[in-house]
């Protein structure tokens, strides 16, 4: 690991050589590069050193009762009425359990088991603006910000076929930008999430590792569209079940191998999430990696979103981040 991190630091390096002089961050005094005490955080004088050692040991921190009941409130009203169809987002996509594709469709929140990409419904999007939030961004992003990927989770009760079950995955393995280390997840329990609805299950230690190989887990009651697993993973790990009451917020790595269970109770279980990462991150091509599956997918599915027309996988994350703080200087 210590190795490909000098690799990835290099190719940064490079990265940023190659660009036009007016677009170079000066490599010296970056101040991602020049982290002296932790490699994965920054000194910010926000995470106390227990909160700093905790996320570069176990690759992520949980903060209670960071958003506020409000809040939460105001996002799932709104939550409701994008899935009443009530308001429109342009861009926004819904996404059904496998279990109840084939029944008949209601626009209900009880339909749609996630939805994805609110970056233009401002009223959840300021869910990724939120300044408690992005003060803990920072300490992992530095001060330019991209809220590059945006979700919110409603679990649905098990139909009885386990598809509510999110494998065990690695986040970087939808995100063709690096480096790893300057990006990170911000997910906000909107109710009590526990072991009975299903709450996020943490391999700790694993943001140590690198990207692993995904695809569909081997279940016989199926998987969702785009819930790969990893392929392999060490089912002796240490897991941690992370119970979490509304509002409590837990940051965490990409490499962090993470899922959640199925969910036993007869609510919904919801979640907002955001994926953050520096401005100064670059694009990376997957072709010839293991991500190049997720990327056909993705290809496929934008192509006949948006009529036939070829949007390369970079540029439908690069269309839909949006800068939250600082200067958007190269995703
Ligand atoms: C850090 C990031 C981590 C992650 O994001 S992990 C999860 C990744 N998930 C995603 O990115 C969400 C993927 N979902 C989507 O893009 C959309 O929901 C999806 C699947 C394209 C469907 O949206 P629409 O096109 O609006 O819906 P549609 O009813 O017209 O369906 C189109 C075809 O997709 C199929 N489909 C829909 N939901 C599915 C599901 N849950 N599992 C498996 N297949 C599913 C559906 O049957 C249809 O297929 P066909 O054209 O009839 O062959
Ligand atoms: N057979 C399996 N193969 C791979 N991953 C699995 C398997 N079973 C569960 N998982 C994954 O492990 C995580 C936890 O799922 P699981 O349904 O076992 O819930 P749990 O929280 O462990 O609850 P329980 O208390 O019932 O064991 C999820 O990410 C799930 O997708
Ligand atoms: O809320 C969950 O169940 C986990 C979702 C998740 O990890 C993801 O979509 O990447
Ligand atoms: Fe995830
Ligand atoms: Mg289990």
């Amino acid at each position: 690991t210590e190795m490909s991190r000098a690799a990835e630091r290099l190719r940064l390096l490079i990265n940023h050589l190659d660009r036009p002089s007016d677009a170079i961050v000066s490599f010296e005094s970056h101040p991602l590069i020049c982290k002296t005490q932790g490699e994965y955080t920054l000194d910010t004088d926000l995470l106390t050193p227990e909160q700093r050692l905790s996320y570069e040991q176990n690759g992520y921190i949980l903060i209670k009762n960071l958003v506020s009941e409000e809040d939460i409130n105001r996002f799932r009203y709104t939550h409701t009425r994008l899935c009443r169809q009530e308001v429109k987002a342009p861009g926004l996509v819904t996404m059904r359990d496998l279990a109840i594709l084939k029944s008949e469709f209601v626009p209900d929140q009880r339909a749609i088991s996630k939805i994805q990409d609110f970056q233009e419904d401002p009223e959840l999007f300021r869910y990724c603006t939120l300044p408690q939030i992005l003060k803990y961004v920072e300490c992992f992003t530095g001060p330019n910000i991209m809220a590059m990927h945006t979700m919110l989770i409603n679990k649905p009760p098990d139909a009885g076929k386990k598809t509510s079950r999110h494998p065990m995955h690695q986040d970087l393995h939808y995100f063709p930008f690096r480096p790893a280390d300057w990006i990170v997840c911000a997910w906000t329990a909107m109710e009590t999430v526990n072991r009975q609805n299903g709450c996020l299950v943490v391999l700790p230690g694993t943001h140590t590792g690198t990207l692993q190989e995904h695809d569909y887990p081997e279940w016989e009651g199926g998987a969702n569209k785009m819930y790969h697993g990893v392929r392999g993973y060490d089912s002796q790990h240490p897991r941690v079940h992370l119970e979490m009451e509304k509002g409590d917020t837990v940051f965490f790595h990409p490499l962090l191998i993470h899922g959640s269970g199925m969910n036993q109770t007869q609510g919904f279980r919801k979640a907002i999430s955001c994926h953050y990462a520096s401005a100064d991150c670059y694009y990376i091509d997957v072709n010839g990696t293991t991500q190049e599956n997720i990327a056909n997918e993705v290809k496929e599915i934008t192509m006949r979103k948006y009529a036939g027309q070829e949007i390369s996988f970079q540029d439908s994350w690069a269309f839909r981040g949006r800068l939250v703080k600082g200067e958007r200087t190269s995703l």
